[in-house]
């Protein structure tokens, strides 16, 4: 429902996205994933048609968001919930939306009540707003017209970890029901909760991408035993790297891999588990620390 490929993005001698290309699958709540300054905004302004590529392409339902008659009813934008018109109420703000894309108002009271604002908060002026009601301000328009895409830029920006989960459910069911979602995130754990596919950004390229389990699983093993050195030693011998760490012995050995060569030492093991959000966390670190590092200096 997304596809984006060889997408890229000069400006003057920046390169702000180099060669993208990955696609969103209908049901797929996929998460797109970066530090500061990596590209991701700029990859979602080309997907809605706010900034023209350099090179390569990026179609929403098949073509390009600019050539979808009315996008706005067919695919779901939030790009900066915290841009709404500060003097207007979250229902005037809707009601507008609701105007401009020709979506009937009854709409209005389905969408508030997705996102969890109750009526007394749509009659206040969005400027009394916290940053957590903006989002949910900014779903609500972006779920209006009952789209079929949801484009997402940090929108779990300002929840407290209950709404990460509410909202986790809210798109899992809209993926459920053949949607499709992008959404972007600096911060791993927003994503890892909310997001069952991965794509991983750094400087402007992929870096890493795959289902949450693949990128999980290809986080490594953990092992402790009570001769950790010397499955280590088997395992070197069997081509696979494996270091010592405060919980134990870390390998990117699969675990069937590591207890064999547990039996083969003779080693009692303690504990044996594949590496959880952990070393997702750590891989994702690892694959943007450069790049975050780039973009502070
Ligand atoms: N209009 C522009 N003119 C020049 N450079 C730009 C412009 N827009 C973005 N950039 C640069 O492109 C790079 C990518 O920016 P982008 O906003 O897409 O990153 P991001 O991953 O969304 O970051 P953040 O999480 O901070 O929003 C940055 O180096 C940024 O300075």
């Amino acid at each position: 429902m997304i596809s984006i490929q060889n997408l890229t993005k000069r400006y003057g001698g920046v390169t702000a996205v180099d060669d993208v290309t990955f696609d969103v699958p209908r049901g797929s709540v996929t998460g797109f994933l970066g530090p500061n300054g990596a590209g991701k905004s700029t990859v979602m302004r080309m997907l809605t048609g706010l900034t023209p590529p350099t090179s390569g392409r990026a179609h929403v339902l098949g073509r390009d968001y600019r050539d979808l008659p009315n996008p706005g009813e067919r695919v779901g934008v939030m790009l900066d919930a915290s841009a709404q018109h500060p003097g207007r109420t979250g229902r005037e703000a809707l009601t507008l939306a609701a105007l401009t894309t020709g979506v009937d108002r009854s709409r209005i009271d389905t969408a508030l009540g997705l996102v969890g604002l109750t009526d007394d908060e749509a009659a206040r002026r969005v400027r009394t707003y916290s940053l957590g009601m903006r989002q949910r301000l900014g779903l609500a328009g972006a779920l209006l017209a009952d789209p079929q895409v949801l484009v997402l830029d940090e929108p779990a920006n300002g929840l407290d970890p209950q709404g990460i989960h509410w909202m986790r459910s809210l798109l899992r069911d809209f993926a459920d029901r053949g949607g499709a979602v992008l959404l972007s995130s600096h911060l791993l754990h927003e994503v890892q909760t909310v997001a069952d596919d991965i794509v991983v950004i750094g400087r402007g390229r992929i870096v890493a991408s795959g289902s949450m389990e693949e990128l999980v699983a290809g986080s490594g093993t953990l092992v402790r035993s009570e001769d950790d050195g010397a499955i280590a030693a088997r395992l070197h011998t069997a081509g696979h790297e494996a270091t010592r760490s405060e919980q134990g012995l870390v390998t990117a050995a699969d675990p069937a891999t590591v207890g064999r060569a547990a039996r083969d030492a003779g080693v009692a093991v303690l504990e044996l588990r594949p590496r959880d959000g952990q070393g997702l966390e750590e891989l994702f670190l690892r694959l943007t620390v450069e790049d975050a590092r780039e973009v502070a200096a």
